[in-house]
């Protein structure tokens, strides 16, 4: 997919920007504050509704706007036109996707794939649980059109479940909904274990290209319970005593996890910080050639701060790999990362070039 548009307004410190993007390489230029990142976090927002910098409420809206607006123009693999809107106020939100109200944020979520690399991507790898949780999950409800149903079915079990453990509500009263957690997140397992499993070679092709140092690479998921023991069914019975004294639900598909193997090293802990980032990058660079060949087309591909992430090496790797995808690509710099610097086109086009100054943008080559 490409973004042919993106119209930004009142996000910290932009009032109101548009930018036209060209279909492949797009190089986002500016002095450190200008709002390079500002602009991969809006689509970020669109397509995760959420920004990779803390909650919206926290400094993402700009100084007394009412609300952050954003709205996306992209086009599909396959030639039809997409626009979705979104307006998010801290509190409450409102979405727009081809003309219609949308009533759960997923929405928007499932309908524009962006893959994000940022200088905080290496939480990923040593961050919680929860980061790889999501990053798992987002690539389910882009290829796998009933996950966000089921998703949706566990997460109301979850709630009622954890309010009646709260309320000290009788053992019987909670047999309903575990009947409901244990079916819906037995189908949530299953669906993660088999992208994992798909997923697991194309990192290590990735992992191996990018990070040889690390070994050979395995991904496995930790379904959050004793899977190969019990069904769920039965953890969540046996977990009966211990939730009702704590109140909430200790086993199950939310406190899953998923494990990267390094045979190089003892585990994620001991990576360097370098080496954590470049596991990221192979990670959500392998997810989304996983995400083209399972939906048929390559998602966005958002990279920050290129150069203060990567060595040169690195980058005109990464670089040369995505443009051969024929994905489009944005990448923000205080200036043109050394991979471009005998670019002038990519696939076939050349790269379109943008600046940032105090909160305005300016396309190169326009006066403006
Ligand atoms: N809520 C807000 N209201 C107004 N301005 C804000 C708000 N939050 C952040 N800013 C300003 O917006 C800019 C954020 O820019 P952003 O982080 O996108 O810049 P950048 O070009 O990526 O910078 P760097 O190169 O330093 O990473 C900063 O100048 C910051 O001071």
């Amino acid at each position: 997919m490409r973004v042919t548009r993106l119209d930004i307004g009142g996000l910290r410190r932009f009032g109101q920007v548009t930018l036209a993007p060209g279909p492949t390489l797009n190089l986002i230029t500016g002095d450190n504050g200008a709002g390079k990142t500002s602009i991969l976090e809006a689509m970020h927002l669109m397509a995760y509704g959420r920004s990779f910098r803390g909650r919206v409420r926290d400094g993402l809206i700009r100084e007394g706007a009412p609300a952050v607006e954003i709205f996306v123009e992209w086009i599909e693999a396959a030639g039809r036109i997409r626009r979705a809107g979104l307006r998010h106020s801290g509190q409450s939100w409102e979405g727009r996707l081809d003309g219609a109200s949308v009533g759960h944020l997923g929405e928007l979520c499932a309908a524009l794939a962006v893959v994000t690399f940022e200088p905080g991507s290496h939480g990923l790898v040593t961050g919680p649980a929860e980061t790889r949780r999501r990053l798992l999950d987002w690539g389910l409800f882009h290829v796998e059109l009933d996950f966000l149903r089921v998703w949706r079915r566990y997460a109301r079990a979850l709630k009622q479940r954890n309010a009646l453990l709260k309320a000290g509500a009788r053992p019987a009263e909670l047999d309903g909904w575990e009947a409901e957690l244990a079916d819906s997140g037995e189908t949530i397992t299953r669906s993660r274990e088999a992208y994992l499993q798909q997923w697991q070679p194309l990192f290590a092709t990735e992992a191996a290209s990018l990070a040889p140092a690390l070994g050979t690479t395995s991904l496995t998921l930790q379904p959050g319970w004793r899977h190969e023991e019990m069904r769920l069914a039965d953890a969540l019975l046996l977990a009966r005593g211990r939730d009702q004294l704590a109140g909430f639900t200790s086993v199950g598909p939310h406190r899953a996890d998923w494990k990267i193997g390094l045979s190089a090293l003892p585990g994620r802990e001991a990576l360097s910080r370098g080496q954590a980032k470049l596991t990221a990058l192979a990670l959500l660079l392998s997810q989304a050639r996983l995400h083209a060949e399972l939906a048929g087309e390559w998602p966005v591909i958002a990279l920050d701060d290129l150069a203060s992430e990567l060595d040169r090496h690195h980058q005109a790797r990464v670089v040369q790999g995505l443009i051969d995808t024929g994905a489009q690509v944005f990448v923000t710099g205080t200036e043109a990362p050394a991979a471009f610097e005998h670019l002038t086109e990519a696939g076939g086009h050349p790269i379109a070039r943008f600046h940032v100054e105090q909160g305005r943008l300016r396309a190169e080559g326009d006066a403006r």
